[in-house]
This record gives C-alpha cells, sequence and structure tokens, in this order.
C-alpha cells in the first residue's frame, strides 16, 4: 500500500485549470520533491494533499483511504509554508506548543514534548526568545519543530530553502533529512532547485505547467531525462544531432552502436561524459570557468559547441586544440522530428 496515491487530480483556481491530471505515488518513509519551474502548480499539489484547497477532478489516497472525505486535521499531513507562518506574538516554545495545545495535551506535557523537540533542531536555549528576534535559520528550526509535534506521517515542505545562505542551508538540509528518517516521515519538499531535489530525495517529480513530465528515481532523471527539456533543467548538455541507419547512430563526431529504429535523434550527453585530452586535436578552447574541485570547458568543433568537465590536473588554455574522448555509451536519445519542406 502506497502511504499517498494520487490518480488524475485535476484543481481549478478562480476557474483556471492548475493541476492537470497529476498521477503520483509516495511509499511510507520516502522522500520526494516537487520539482520545476515557479507558477508550475507545485504548492497548489501539495495544498491539495493537505485538504487546504478542493479536487476539481480524480482522487487522493492517504494510507489507502479516500481523502476526500477527510478533514486536513485527519490526513496526518503538516506543511512548513515558505513563510514559516510562525506566530509573532508568542515566544519560540510557544510555537512549538501551539499544535500540541490544538490537541488537547496537557500543560506540563505540552512543555516536556516542545522542549524535547526544540533539542531535535538543537534550539535549546531560545525556548523565551520572539521568533521575530530570530535569524531565517532559527526561524526555519521552530517551524519545522512545530510541524514534528503535530507527528505527521506526511510532511509536506514549500520551498524551505530559499532564503537562506549557503552554510545555512546546508545545516538545514542535514536536519531536514535526519528528521526525515529518525522519525519515518513520509516527506514531499517543493522546490525549483534541481541540486536539492538531486542530493535529498529518492524520487523526483518535474512538473510543468500543472503537470508531471517525469517522476522517476534521482539517478534517473539525471542520466535518463525524458526530454530535452528537463535535461537541460538539471544542468549543462551537449546534443549531437545524426541519424540512426541499420543499427548505427552517425554524426559529426563518428558513428556507433544504438538499437533503435531507423531516423533522425539527437543524442545528449552530460559534459562529464566527455574527457578531454590534451593532445592536440580539432577542438578548440573558448572558455574555462574554475569550480573549485572542476572546471568547466566551453569547446568548439566546427560549428558545435560542447561543455566538458575536467579535473584541476588538466593544464587548460584559451585558443588551444585539444582532443575529446567520448563516452557515448552514456548518450540519451530524443527522437528528432521531420519538417516537411513544402
Ligand atoms: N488562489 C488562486 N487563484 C487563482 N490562481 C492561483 C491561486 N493560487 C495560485 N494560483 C495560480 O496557480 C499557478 C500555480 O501556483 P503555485 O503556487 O501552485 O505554483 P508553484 O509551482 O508552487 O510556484 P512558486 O514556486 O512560485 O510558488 C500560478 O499561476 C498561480 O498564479
Amino acid at each position: 500500500m502506497h502511504e499517498l496515491f494520487i490518480r488524475n487530480l485535476h484543481v481549478r483556481l478562480s476557474g483556471k485549470e492548475i493541476l492537470k491530471g497529476i498521477d503520483l505515488n509516495i511509499r511510507k518513509g520516502e522522500f520526494i520533491s516537487l520539482l520545476g519551474p515557479s507558477g508550475c502548480g507545485k504548492t497548489t499539489l501539495i495544498k491539495t494533499i493537505a485538504g487546504l484547497l478542493p479536487i476539481d477532478y480524480g482522487e487522493i489516497f492517504i494510507r489507502g483511504q479516500n481523502a476526500q472525505p477527510l478533514a486536513p486535521e485527519k490526513r496526518g499531513t503538516v506543511i512548513v509554508f515558505q513563510d514559516l507562518r510562525l506566530f509573532p506574538n508568542l515566544n519560540v516554545v510557544e510555537n512549538v506548543e501551539f499544535g500540541l495545545r490544538v490537541r488537547g495535551i496537557s500543560k506540563s506535557l505540552r512543555r516536556q514534548k516542545a522542549m524535547s523537540l526544540l533539542e531535535r533542531v538543537e534550539m535549546i536555549g531560545f525556548e523565551k526568545r520572539r521568533v521575530n528576534a530570530l535569524s531565517g535559520g532559527q526561524k526555519q528550526r521552530v517551524a519545522l519543530a512545530r510541524a514534528i509535534a503535530a507527528e505527521p506521517s506526511i510532511l509536506l515542505l514549500d520551498e524551505p530553502f530559499t532564503s537562506l545562505d549557503v552554510l545555512t542551508k546546508e545545516k538545514m538540509i542535514e536536519l531536514v533529512l535526519r528528521l526525515h528518517q529518525e522519525l519515518t516521515m513520509t516527506t514531499v519538499m517543493v522546490t525549483h532547485d534541481q541540486r536539492d531535489a538531486l542530493l535529498m530525495s529518492a524520487r523526483i517529480a518535474v512538473m510543468s505547467d500543472g503537470q508531471i513530465l517525469q517522476y522517476d528515481f534521482a539517478k534517473r532523471v539525471y542520466e535518463a531525462p525524458a526530454s530535452p527539456y528537463i535535461a537541460d533543467y538539471f544542468g549543462k548538455t551537449n546534443y549531437l544531432e545524426g541519424t540512426v541507419a541499420g543499427g548505427m547512430f552517425r554524426s559529426m563526431l563518428g558513428e556507433f552502436p544504438a538499437s533503435l529504429p531507423d531516423g533522425p535523434y539527437r543524442m545528449m550527453l552530460r559534459p562529464n561524459h566527455l574527457r578531454i585530452l590534451t593532445k592536440p586535436g580539432d577542438f578548440q578552447i573558448l572558455a574555462v570557468s574554475f569550480l573549485g574541485d572542476w572546471y568547466n570547458v566551453l569547446l568548439r568543433y566546427q560549428d558545435q559547441d560542447f561543455w566538458v568537465t575536467a579535473g584541476p590536473e588538466v593544464e587548460l588554455t584559451v585558443g588551444d586544440l585539444v582532443n575529446l574522448e567520448i563516452d557515448f555509451s552514456k548518450g540519451v536519445f530524443y527522437k528528432r522530428e521531420i519538417k516537411n519542406a513544402i
């Protein structure tokens, strides 16, 4: 049984169709990301899962139960919103206690539980502080503690790291993953950052315009994107145009076996599937960017540019001519449409 099972979900807001047939299943204890550009419907989807928006058509099952008649507080879901929605008139511990008070837990037990939650999110010592006197990362920790106080089985996180600096974000990522594992929650994270999605999720649902374009394991979405749009969303790409005939793909960089029906194709290769050989060749170095552990290198061959990743050990000078070794076995093929000339 799935923790969450969504079938053909349509949601309309102010007369406009926002979600256009979403199918999604999530296993218990799984961490998944909803990834896509601003406005594609990610927040709408988690709000609908939490029962905060009505379904126009389709079904949501939570732990096998049809969620339609279930009130938001009966679903076992909690959303941590992007703006956190902490209560500014309450201090840190009172914010965390709030969810427990609603559930009718006694005052002494509430305080004890809230303190243990604050310990989990490393906020002991701040319990009496007004939330407005906290940093962005500290507010996030309080919002997380308040969310898990409700003991949700499904934690819904809306863009949890957008307003944080890089170091605070790294720490929050660790904390979120630790809480997810220790509390065996099912977590759905909304993000537009493909690196966060890859780093944190077992599976990623790539969304665009109210639909899921691909839903698969993080490694698969990165290595075998279902379309050039998804490939480009996950970072730099190289495309090689060519034709398959008789089980061979022929392109400007040579030919190699491909078991595909005959026809025109584009092959996508990631920059790390190309390797620079410093012995002279026909690829000219156009640009080199230093990124700490590696270089991004732009090469030109005939009229086409290629992005290549190189380790710091390679000596690279703009203008030099080098050779390339290409791991064609990692290539992903997309069928090209032939436009009929009239
Ligand atoms: N109450 C509403 N009434 C009408 N349209 C809405 C309403 N709420 C959201 N929308 C529209 O629905 C679309 C999807 O919004 P949503 O917030 O789900 O996107 P998102 O992918 O989460 O984007 P972001 O990353 O910017 O939050 C947007 O075009 C938005 O303007």
